[in-house]
């Protein structure tokens, strides 16, 4: 499903911030990614969505090698695979319903099928009662859900999270939590890197710990293991 073989990524200025990374997730899995700041998760994150490029190895999503894959194929990838922010990344000047919407008409979905798919997801994360307001109308939270639903509505079958969490509350971020569960609950494979120990420690899924670009830790029903 997501495959890295002996992945290296540095970058222009000499930082090496993924060492030699090999890993499998399989379909299906929950995966935290966990370590101190400038450990390397967001580099090992963007790796997956091929928002960078390694400097040598292999990365397969869904069978295809994404480091060989053309600039213009690369649309391509974001159908396999959603993308969620800490920044939430909507549009400002387009409604709720608008900033799903984007995400499909890309792919020149028919009126009537974009209507039901963002309903749909809108429905998943709660929303449907505000599809017609604009991002500052919403509290972070409700911003984050919008974003988790642009994420998987073309039906992804990986959804990856860089700290989804982090400008949230603990109460938001719970809600949030839900939110991938349920996503993962229906198949989809979730990986997100995050620092809240709290959510990691209760949920007691894969956790892999990143230590200087390298895999330190990675275990079945982890947990955080250091002190944020
Ligand atoms: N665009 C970049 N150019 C140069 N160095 C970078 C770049 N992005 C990250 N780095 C460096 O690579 C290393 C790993 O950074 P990365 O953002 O992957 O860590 P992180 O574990 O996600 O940190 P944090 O938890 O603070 O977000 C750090 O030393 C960082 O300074």
């Amino acid at each position: 499903m997501i495959e890295m073989q002996d992945v290296w990524k540095s970058y222009a200025n000499g930082v090496m911030a993924v060492n030699g990374i090999t890993v499998k997730i399989e379909k299906g899995e929950f995966v935290y990614v966990v370590g101190q700041s400038g450990s390397g998760k967001s580099t090992f994150i963007k790796l997956m969505y091929r928002e960078e490029v390694p400097n040598r190895g292999k990365i397969i999503i869904d069978g295809t090698d994404i480091t060989t894959m053309k600039n213009k194929d690369v649309p391509f990838l974001r159908r396999k695979l959603g993308v969620v922010f800490q920044d939430f990344k909507l549009l400002p000047k387009l409604t709720v319903y608008e900033n799903i919407a984007f995400a499909l008409e890309v792919i020149e979905e028919t009126p009537r099928q974009i209507r039901k798919k963002v309903m749909e997801v809108l429905d998943l994360v709660k929303l449907k009662h505000k599809a017609r307001f604009l991002p500052s109308e919403l509290s972070g939270g409700e911003q984050q859900r919008v974003s988790i639903a642009r994420s998987i509505v073309n039906n992804p079958s990986v959804v990856v999270a860089d700290e989804p969490t982090g400008n949230l509350d603990p109460e938001n971020a719970w809600g949030i939590m839900e939110v991938f569960e349920r996503i993962n609950d229906n198949g989809t494979t979730v990986v997100m890197a995050t620092h809240n120990k709290d959510i990691v420690d209760r949920m007691k899924k894969r956790v892999i710990a990143i230590e200087s670009g390298m895999i330190a830790r990675d275990d079945k029903r982890g947990d955080f293991g250091y002190e944020g």
